[in-house]
C-alpha cells in the first residue's frame, strides 16, 4: 500500500492556501443544470472526484451509472434517472452497496417511480425504471438518516406534475445541507415554503442562471486545525465566504475556541493563534463532516471535550466512529462512548516518536489526521483517498511548507 510520509513542523511562515471547490454545492448545480437542460454559465466546480464522476455519467449517459464511493451522487443521480424516465442500474464501490437508501427509494416509489433492488434490499445496486405517473404529491421522509434522500427528493420535485409535499420526520440530521439546497434552488429560480416539519415545492420550471459555486469548508477544515495545533503561524485561505450555504462554516467558531482567531478579508479568511477558551462540547447533528477534524484537534491538543450528533458517521465512507477510535489510539487518545451516543474526547497524553494512520478508505481520515505532524512524524496510508473531495491536499500541505514525502504529486 502506497504511503506518505509527513515530516514534523510546528512553527508555519504566513501562507495562503487557494483550497478546493465545494463538492456538495457542485454536486447540486450539476443535477439542476441537467434538469434545465443545461443553459446556465456554472463556474469553479470541484475537481472532487465525487464532482468529476457526477459530471461524466451526466454527459456520458452510460446505461450503469456507477457512482463510485459518492452519496451524493448516488442519491441525487437515482433521483435524476427516476424523473428524467431513464431505464439505469445505480450501483458504486462495495461500501457504497452497504450505505442505505430504503428510505429515498421509498419516496421515490411513493410518487411512482419504478425502482428494483438487486442486491440486498434497502441497498444499491439498484435498478431505476423512471417515473411515468405521478401517484402522489405527498411524501414522508425520516430525517435522521441521510439529509441527502431529502435534497434528491426536493430538487426533482419541481418537476413533477403536482409538485411535492415533503413531510419530515423525527430528528432532522445534516439540517444545513437541506438549507443549502433549498437555497441553491432559489438561485435558479424555484419558490418553496417550509413551515414546521413540512417543505412545499409548487410545480415550476427552473431559471436558467449564472453560478459560481464556494470554496469548500469541510476542506477549510484541516487548516484550522493545522494552525491550532502547532507552535505558531498564520495561514490565509482564499475564497471562503463568511454568509456561506455550507454548514461546515461552522467551523469558525467551533476553532474560535479552539484557539484560531479568524478574519474575513480580501476575497477569503486570515487564521491566526489566539488563546484557547471556553467549554469543550459540540453537536456535529449539523455539521457531521467536522467530527473528525474537531475529534482529532482535541485528542493532539490536550483538550477534554464532549462531542453529540454523530449518529450518522457510522454510515459514511466508514464507520468513523470507529475507524476514529482505532488511529487516536495509535497516540494513547480515545473516543469514548459515556452514555448512548455521547462521546468524550481523551486526549493524548503521550506521543510516539512516528504514527501511521490507516485511512479505511475514507478521505476525511487521510486529512483529519495531517495535523500530529506538529508533534510528530506522520505516515498515511493511500494517500489518494483525498481524491474524494480534496485531490490538490498534499500540494497544498507544500504551500504551507511541510515537507511531504514518497508520493507522486
Ligand atoms: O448533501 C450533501 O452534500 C452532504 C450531506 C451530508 O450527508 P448526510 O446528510 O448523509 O449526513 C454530508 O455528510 C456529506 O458529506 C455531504
Ligand atoms: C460523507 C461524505 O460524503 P458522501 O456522503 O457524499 O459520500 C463526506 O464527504 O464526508
Amino acid at each position: 500500500m502506497e504511503v506518505i510520509h509527513l515530516a514534523q513542523k510546528s512553527d508555519f511562515a504566513p501562507s495562503h492556501i487557494p483550497l478546493p471547490s465545494s463538492k456538495s454545492e457542485s454536486n447540486r448545480v450539476l443535477i439542476i443544470d441537467a434538469l434545465t437542460e443545461g443553459k446556465n454559465t456554472l463556474s469553479n466546480l470541484a475537481e472532487a472526484r465525487d464532482t468529476q464522476t457526477m459530471i461524466s455519467l451526466l454527459k456520458k449517459n452510460p446505461p450503469v451509472f456507477d457512482v463510485l464511493d459518492a452519496g451524493t451522487t448516488m442519491r441525487f443521480l437515482t433521483a435524476y434517472a427516476a424523473i428524467t424516465n431513464q431505464n439505469k442500474v445505480m450501483t458504486g464501490t462495495p461500501r457504497m452497496c452497504e450505505r442505505p437508501i430504503g428510505i429515498l427509494v421509498d419516496a421515490l416509489r411513493t410518487v411512482g417511480a419504478e425502482i428494483h433492488y438487486l442486491g440486498a434490499e434497502g441497498y444499491p445496486p439498484m435498478a431505476v425504471h423512471g417515473l411515468t405517473e405521478q401517484k402522489s404529491h405527498q411524501v414522508k421522509i425520516r430525517g435522521d438518516v441521510s439529509s441527502q434522500y431529502i435534497s434528491a427528493m426536493l430538487m426533482i420535485a419541481p418537476l413533477l406534475p403536482k409538485g411535492l409535499e415533503i413531510e419530515l420526520q423525527g430528528k432532522v440530521g445534516s439540517r444545513s445541507y437541506i438549507e443549502m439546497t433549498l437555497d441553491t434552488m432559489k438561485q435558479f429560480g424555484i419558490s418553496y415554503s417550509w413551515e414546521g416539519n413540512k417543505i412545499n415545492i409548487p410545480k415550476q420550471a427552473y431559471q436558467p442562471t449564472t453560478f459560481a459555486v464556494e470554496s469548500d469548508w469541510s476542506g477549510a477544515g484541516y487548516w484550522f486545525s493545522l494552525l491550532a495545533c502547532a507552535d505558531s503561524g498564520e495561514l490565509f485561505l482564499e475564497g471562503l465566504k463568511e454568509n456561506s450555504l455550507q454548514g461546515d462554516s461552522a467551523v469558525v467558531a467551533i476553532m474560535d475556541q479552539l484557539g484560531i482567531k479568524s478574519t474575513f478579508q480580501n476575497g477569503g479568511v486570515l487564521l491566526q493563534k489566539k488563546e484557547v477558551t471556553g467549554l469543550k462540547s459540540w453537536d456535529f447533528t449539523h455539521c457531521p463532516d467536522l467530527a473528525q477534524t474537531i475529534a482529532v484537534t482535541c485528542a493532539i491538543l490536550g483538550q477534554d471535550a464532549k462531542f453529540t450528533g454523530l449518529e450518522s458517521l457510522k454510515i459514511k465512507e466508514t464507520d468513523r466512529i470507529y475507524a476514529l477510535q482505532q488511529e487516536l489510539a495509535k497516540f494513547n487518545a480515545d473516543l469514548k462512548e459515556i452514555e448512548p451516543e455521547v462521546y468524550q474526547v481523551i486526549p493524548s497524553v503521550t506521543m510516539p516518536a512516528e504514527v501511521k494512520i490507516h485511512t479505511y478508505d475514507d478521505h476525511r481520515m487521510a486529512m483529519a489526521f495531517m495535523p500530529l505532524l506538529t508533534k510528530t512524524r506522520v505516515s498515511i496510508e493511500d494517500p489518494a483517498v483525498v481524491n474524494k473531495s480534496y485531490p490538490s491536499f498534499w500540494k497544498h500541505c507544500q504551500l504551507a511548507g511541510i515537507s511531504v514525502l514518497n508520493q507522486d504529486i
